[in-house]
């Protein structure tokens, strides 16, 4: 819950023009708030960046006030749609349940979901990583086409806090993702107080796909030097 449109076209004022170093074969995608969508997919227009949504629900239309249906986000050319972020699940009842409806929804009106999994601190601490992101996985991807797919493993004690998981842990926990998955080439992001320092070792990790990137691309010299990572 960033930058009103004006706040969100101002940025890309200042980011666009940083692109023109990106290689071509890289993925750049701004996931905004709704009410930012419409303006930027006109900004956006014609350049290499992607648009997408924080959030979509299961049905096509129908009583759910306060929701934002598949075809609403496609019309205006959203593309990908953050699901089942930790920050939906700890605060507005998001279960596996309904991330499943959420993925399924996305796939049935065109766009392409990225699945958050990840575990708190206590979960981790408890040595209960490795069971609590199976499951998660497992669980959020029943009947869900892998062709169509970006996951993103954020720790949730690495959200907002400045405490990067390792880039070696990452790795690791990304490959047993991998591991469960169908499809071996849907591409797993890292997330979790990604900065501009560090993005050049996470991105070399090999099962490290890319990044989710939170405070570090409300800055457009922060989030180009993430995205021109070496
Ligand atoms: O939504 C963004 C991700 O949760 C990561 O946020 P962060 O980079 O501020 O830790």
């Amino acid at each position: 819950m960033y930058k009103t449109q004006a706040e969100s076209e101002d940025f890309l004022r200042g980011f666009l023009p940083a692109l023109d170093a990106t290689p071509d074969e890289r993925e750049v995608v701004l996931c905004v708030p709704f009410t930012d969508l419409s303006a930027l997919s006109k900004n956006l227009h014609g350049s290499r960046v992607q648009l997408g949504a924080q959030n979509i629900h299961w049905e096509e239309f129908g009583a759910y006030t306060g929701e934002i249906s598949g075809p609403m986000l496609a019309e205006i050319g959203v593309r990908y749609v953050v699901v089942g972020h930790s920050e939906r699940r700890q605060y507005f009842g998001e279960t596996d349940e309904t991330v499943n409806l959420r993925l399924k929804a996305a796939q049935r009106f065109g766009l392409t979901p990225i699945l958050c999994v990840g575990e708190t601190k206590q979960q981790r601490d408890a040595d209960e990583t490795e069971s609590l992101i199976t499951n998660q996985i497992k669980t959020d991807l029943v009947d869900v086409n892998q062709e169509n797919l970006v996951i993103a493993y954020e720790p949730i004690w690495a959200i907002g806090t400045g405490d990067t998981c390792e880039c070696k842990e990452a790795n690791r926990v990304i490959g047993l993702i991998r591991s469960l998955l169908s499809n071996p080439n849907v591409p797993i992001q890292y997330g979790g107080s990604v900065k501009p320092n560090l993005i050049d070792e996470i991105m070399a990790e090999p099962e490290i796909d890319g990044v989710l990137v939170g405070g570090a691309s409300l800055e457009p010299a922060s989030f180009a030097r993430i995205v021109n990572y070496q």
